[in-house]
């Protein structure tokens, strides 16, 4: 585990980044480390090819840029990840992230938080080494559990599901190769917000949990899921 240095409040500004399946709760634990935790943590700027809403500052809100531009920075490789939503293209880049820990108008320095997916997490791995994050995966209980709070939530139908939880077995493989700094097994919140939070302060022995045994029903869902 790596840190930053910095003259604000905060001591580590080291980015925290929180990867693991739909559904398996992690704006759940992001929501309880905002309430835990106010003003310490922020999320990047994105950038976006949609037309600024009434009240939207640039910068603030979002990055807005053409299409022309975004395509220029996917080509050099600027974003952790991007992907289009209703024809207009949104994109998270490093330098966003790295603003995060720059002082604001109030000189007040914060700790990037990014929620992405594994593909992300590789990305960054791979291209974006520098910003040397804390990597957390939460993990679900079981492939069951999983579903059962995909189908809980209903905000899916039956096929989504079927495909959410199919990438939710490759991402579980990737994590069980030791990719993470961190593993939370998401079961109790709460005890899964302990360790994620003495991860994220640094006081955590150790990797956190285990993973969940890979069971029958994971494996037969990852030969369905698009390689990663
Ligand atoms: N430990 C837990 N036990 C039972 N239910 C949980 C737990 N944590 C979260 N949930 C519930 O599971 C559902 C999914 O949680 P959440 O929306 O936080 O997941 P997510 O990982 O952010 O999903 P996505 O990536 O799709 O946005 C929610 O209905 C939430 O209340």
């Amino acid at each position: 585990m790596s840190s930053s240095s910095s003259s604000g409040s905060n001591s580590n500004l080291q980015p925290v980044v929180l990867c693991g399946p739909s559904g398996v709760g992690k704006s759940t634990l992001i929501k309880k480390l905002f309430a835990d935790m106010p003003n310490q943590f922020g999320f990047s700027v994105s950038h976006t090819t949609r037309q600024p809403r009434p009240g939207e500052k640039p910068g603030v809100s979002y990055h807005f840029v053409t299409r022309e531009e975004f395509q220029r920075l996917v080509a050099e490789g600027a974003f952790l990840e991007h992907a289009t939503f209703g024809g207009n293209m949104y994109g998270t880049s490093a330098k966003a992230v790295e603003d995060v820990s720059k002082p604001g108008p109030d000189g007040r320095r914060q700790r990037a938080l990014l929620d992405i997916d594994t593909q992300g997490v590789k990305l960054i791995k791979a291209n974006h080494a520098h910003l040397q994050p804390l990597f957390v995966f939460i993990a679900p209980p079981s492939i069951s559990a999983l579903r059962s709070r995909l189908t809980a939530r209903g905000t899916d139908d039956d096929e989504a599901i079927g495909r959410r939880l199919a990438m939710a077995a490759s991402e579980m493989a990737y994590a069980r190769a030791g990719h993470h700094d961190v593993i939370v097994k998401n079961d109790d919140v709460d005890r899964a917000y302990g360790i994620l939070k003495a991860a994220i302060q640094g006081t955590l022995q150790g990797k956190g949990d285990d993973m969940p045994e890979e069971e029958e029903e994971e494996k037969a869902l990852r030969s369905k899921a698009p390689s990663s």
